[in-house]
């Protein structure tokens, strides 16, 4: 399947998610997250600011708080799909890419190889390939990134093997986590 396609039929599916359903298996991934030796060790974490048909990061960016990490979002980079990682504290202003993802301002103290990464995406592999959004930037940044990265998979986002061709641009992630 071309990913153009997988894309838009997986955000139509995710879209129809129940919502206890996807309260649920996010409940799980975090308590699995929260129990990784690569999230306890981690004095810095790498995440997004989700979209609704994402996982919810909001209480992983929480926790991370709590537990001391210093939380990285990305601002990216349109012209050159290059992405880098800005610190994001409580107080902090978010500004709205074009995309409508709230993103840090670039004058916070920047990080791109941060302890460990959690990956966005739409579709994800048990053998760890992924299909992001299509900007690329994720594939791009993991090129050069070299700490361990790790996934939160709702259960509607997993196959076993990829349905698309995977591209010579494409990278896996380290770890995958699905609902237990
Ligand atoms: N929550 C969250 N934040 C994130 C990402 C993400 O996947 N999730 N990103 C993950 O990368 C980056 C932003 N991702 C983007 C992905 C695509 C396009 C984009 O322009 N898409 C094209 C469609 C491409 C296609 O379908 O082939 C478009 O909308 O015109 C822009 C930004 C950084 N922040
Ligand atoms: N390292 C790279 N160098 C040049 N082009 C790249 C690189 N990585 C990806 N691309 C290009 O960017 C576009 C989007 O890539 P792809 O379809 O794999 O995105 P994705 O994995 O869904 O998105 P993302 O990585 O942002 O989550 C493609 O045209 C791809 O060829």
């Amino acid at each position: 399947m071309k990913k153009k396609e997988l894309r838009q039929q997986q955000i139509a599916k995710l879209r129809q998610l129940p919502a206890l359903v996807k309260r649920q298996e996010e409940a799980s991934l975090y308590q699995q997250l929260w129990q990784l030796p690569l999230y306890q060790q981690a004095a810095s974490i790498g995440i997004t600011v989700s979209s609704p048909i994402e996982v919810a990061t909001q209480p992983i960016i929480e926790q991370a708080w709590r537990d001391q990490k210093q939380v990285y979002l990305p601002r990216t980079y349109p012209a050159t799909h290059e992405m880098h990682f800005f610190q994001y504290q409580a107080a902090d202003q978010l500004s709205k890419s074009d995309f409508g993802i709230p993103e840090p301002l670039p004058d916070r103290p920047q990080l791109d190889q941060v302890d460990l990464l959690i990956v966005p995406g739409l579709v994800y592999s048990t053998d760890r390939w992924r299909v992001g959004f299509g900007g690329g930037y994720y594939d791009r940044f993991l090129a050069q990134y070299q700490q361990p990265t790790v996934v939160l998979a709702l259960n509607a986002m997993t196959v076993t093997v990829p349905v698309w061709q995977v591209s010579q641009f494409d990278q896996q992630v380290d770890l995958v986590v699905i609902p237990k």
